[in-house]
């Protein structure tokens, strides 16, 4: 896809889509609860994929969770718990998606789930579940330093293990938000549990069938901010469907992008963004990502287009994700004249010099963020991105709103 922008300021209002993380978790507890509505379903691929195969699963041997990391875990933990017989694959990518401390949890819940190529990871094959007889909840540990989508997955099955389950998380814990926002749902959906320090307790109380409405993606609003940071001055726009109140952790791209210049101002209903002068303090900017990691390549490429150096930390999960999202920012970023290097352990420096688009070529890596974090970057020269299809996964609209906001987007032949 070629990408340009004919200049002048960015105006107007874009639609997002509504947020994966929040409907896949949706759509699991309606499946458990065995009724209710999730409104605003978007038709990002992973949700839509989670749909289909949260319908097909009482009559399919064999499902495909393909590149979608929620719909592969939250499935494992859905299936296992459900007795369900059959195998669980992905892409090639998800067979090197660890998966090893949901499956160890989930065996310890009486699951039977083998490996059916490498050790710990995809595909899996599940062959029902032994009833445990235990009088109290279950108890289990869980390291939440590789990904929190197992411990949201865990959770949001232990209503139905006998007695609930007692969790405790050990170690660092990353994406914290989307542990929380698992809580807050389940909760919403009539389950009951408390905190206690490093321990989750879940009782046994089914979830009731509850109308829930999907909120509009903050992560989706990332690439939007980074729009309205790097285009002309006097550049302004307006996302409907964002809520101040919201479950997304990615809220936290309003404060970081308040140092790049974008003043986010809440309305009735939506956002709306603002290009505002650059704040005089951005000497020693210092960002750490390990609640929100989606965040991260909009915040570098962003901070290399504006010469601004950011120090980045909390990075660790982007190696595991649809790419190894590091190695992939530092080739591409390299192609402009951006630097992103490692300076010490798990800290990151992202700076550049004399950044320049003109005519590159982006790759994209199977990975929806990457194409979504330089897209911006045509406001300052025409570029190429090499497979404009991937932001099917989160946002199929993204190059339609971007051409609805003036963009010139041609097929690249
Ligand atoms: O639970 C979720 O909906 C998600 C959790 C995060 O993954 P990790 O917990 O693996 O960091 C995030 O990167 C992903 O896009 C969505
Ligand atoms: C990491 C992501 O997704 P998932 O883990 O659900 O594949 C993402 O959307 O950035």
């Amino acid at each position: 896809m070629h990408l340009s922008w004919p200049g002048g300021p960015l105006r107007g209002t874009a639609q997002l889509p509504a947020s994966k993380s929040e409907a896949n978790r949706a759509l699991i507890l309606q499946a458990l609860a065995g009724g209710g509505t999730v409104s605003n379903l978007s038709d990002a691929h992973d949700t839509q994929l989670m749909r289909r195969l949260l319908a097909a699963a009482p009559s399919t041997a064999v499902l495909d969770a393909e590149d979608a990391g929620t719909v592969m875990r939250f499935l494992t933990a859905y299936l296992a718990i459900t007795g369900w017989r059959g195998q669980l694959t992905g892409t090639a990518r998800m067979q090197e998606r660890p998966i090893a401390v949901l499956v160890s949890a989930l065996r310890q819940a009486g699951a039977r789930i083998t490996y059916l190529k490498k050790e710990g990871f995809p595909p899996l094959e599940f062959a029902g579940l032994i009833a445990a007889d235990t009088g109290g909840p279950g108890e289990t540990e869980m390291r939440g330093d590789i990904s929190s989508q197992y411990i949201s997955a865990l959770l949001m099955l232990s209503p139905y293990q006998p007695g609930g389950l007692r969790l405790r998380l050990t170690g660092p814990v990353g994406s914290r938000p989307y542990i929380d926002m698992t809580l807050a749902l389940m909760r919403r959906f009539g389950a009951d549990w408390m905190v206690e320090g490093d321990t989750i307790r879940v009782g046994p109380t089914p979830y009731q069938p509850t109308d829930y409405t999907v909120e509009a993606d903050w992560s989706a609003a990332s690439y939007w901010y980074s729009l309205v940071a790097l285009a002309p001055a006097g550049s302004e726009i307006t996302l409907p469907g964002l809520r101040e109140q919201s479950l997304q952790g990615d809220q936290a791209i309003g404060s970081l992008m308040a140092h790049f210049g974008v003043q986010t101002t809440f309305l009735p209903d939506g956002i709306h963004l603002r290009q505002v002068p650059l704040p005089a303090d951005n000497e020693q900017l210092f960002f750490d990502f390990t609640n929100c990691p989606d965040l991260a390549q909009t915040v570098a490429v962003v901070a290399a287009t504006l010469a601004i150096p950011v120090e980045m930390t909390g990075l660790e999960s982007l190696r595991i994700k649809e790419t190894d999202r590091i190695a992939a920012l530092q080739t591409e970023l390299a192609k402009f004249g951006g630097n992103l290097r490692e300076v010490g352990a798990g800290r990151f420096r992202v700076e550049s010099t004399g950044f320049t688009v003109d005519k590159q070529m982006v790759d994209t890596y199977h990975d929806h963020r990457m194409a979504m974090a330089f897209a911006p970057l045509a406001l300052r020269g025409p570029l190429t991105i090499a497979a404009p299809l991937v932001v099917k996964k989160s946002y199929p609209r993204f190059w339609k709103e971007l051409a609805q906001a003036g963009f010139t987007t041609r097929e690249a032949e």
